[in-house]
């Protein structure tokens, strides 16, 4: 007789789902709350709803990091408000592009790094949740984008300045398109971005940081240092949490 054994393979969505309410777990009533972007997040905030709807989570006060969030915060029911009237928050869930072994973070491939970044940046506590495929070694690691917001104004001048800034690391700077129609994405603030692609490390990410703020013309960009406290990874073994 044959013994049958079902292996359970769960898909990238359903670990980001994981993750997410995991991180959900760490969410009090009577506290503010930054809402991430994008399709990791977006549990995060539907979960939150929920428990709200439920009574089991009271008087919470969400701060958006996006149009889009903000728009699901209200079809969901979460109270929001604004970094204005809440300089402080305590708790963020975002999720990122990629996270190196330093809790180092690219975030913005989805576009909205700038807002993620001032109110993540304002908040005690700031919780990243991940599939596994989002690990790498160093930043940039993956091969795909690391994103720099730049506003409209002469950005092909901006763009040569970041490819040249990266050119040890034999980086490529691309205009993000929309592939629908061929025109320049642009921000929830009404800018575009850059997306640099790197052949080889960066070096020193602070370094490089510092530099891309320091040229005239950039917003912000993906790179988020020292930002993250803990780190929840929804992976085909399990759930693995990493503080700060
Ligand atoms: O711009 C988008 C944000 O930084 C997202 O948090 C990031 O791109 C991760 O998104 P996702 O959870 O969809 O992979």
């Amino acid at each position: 007789m044959e013994s049958s054994q079902s292996t359970l393979i769960l898909t990238q969505d359903e670990l980001k789902k994981i993750a997410a309410y995991k991180a959900v777990e760490f969410v009090e009533s009577d506290t503010v709350l930054g809402l991430g972007t994008g399709s990791t997040a977006c549990y995060a905030v539907a979960r939150i709803g929920e428990l709200l709807q439920q009574g089991k989570l009271k008087n919470i006060v969400g701060i958006p990091t996006s149009k889009k969030t903000h728009e699901q915060a209200v079809s969901v029911g979460i109270p929001l408000s604004d970094l204005d009237n809440y300089p402080v928050l305590d708790l963020a869930i975002d999720g990122a592009d990629e996270v190196d072994p330093d809790l180092n973070l690219v975030k913005g491939r989805g576009g909205c790094l700038l807002r993620e970044k001032m109110v993540e940046g304002a908040s005690k506590k700031f919780v990243v949740i991940v599939d596994e495929t989002k690990l790498v070694k160093h930043l940039g690691g993956s091969g795909l984008a690391m994103p720099v917001e730049v506003v409209p104004f002469c950005w092909k001048y901006t763009l040569e300045r970041l490819q040249k800034m990266f050119v040890h690391a034999g980086c490529v700077a691309k205009l993000r398109i929309i592939s629908e129609n061929g025109e320049p994405f642009v921000t929830d603030n009404g800018n575009y971005i850059i997306d640099l692609y790197l052949e080889k490390e960066i070096g020193d990410l602070r370094v490089a940081s510092d530099e891309i703020l320091r040229l005239a013309g950039v917003a912000e960009h993906g790179i988020c240092l020292d930002m993250a406290t803990t780190l929840i990874v929804a992976g085909e073994l399990g759930v693995t949490i990493k503080n700060k």
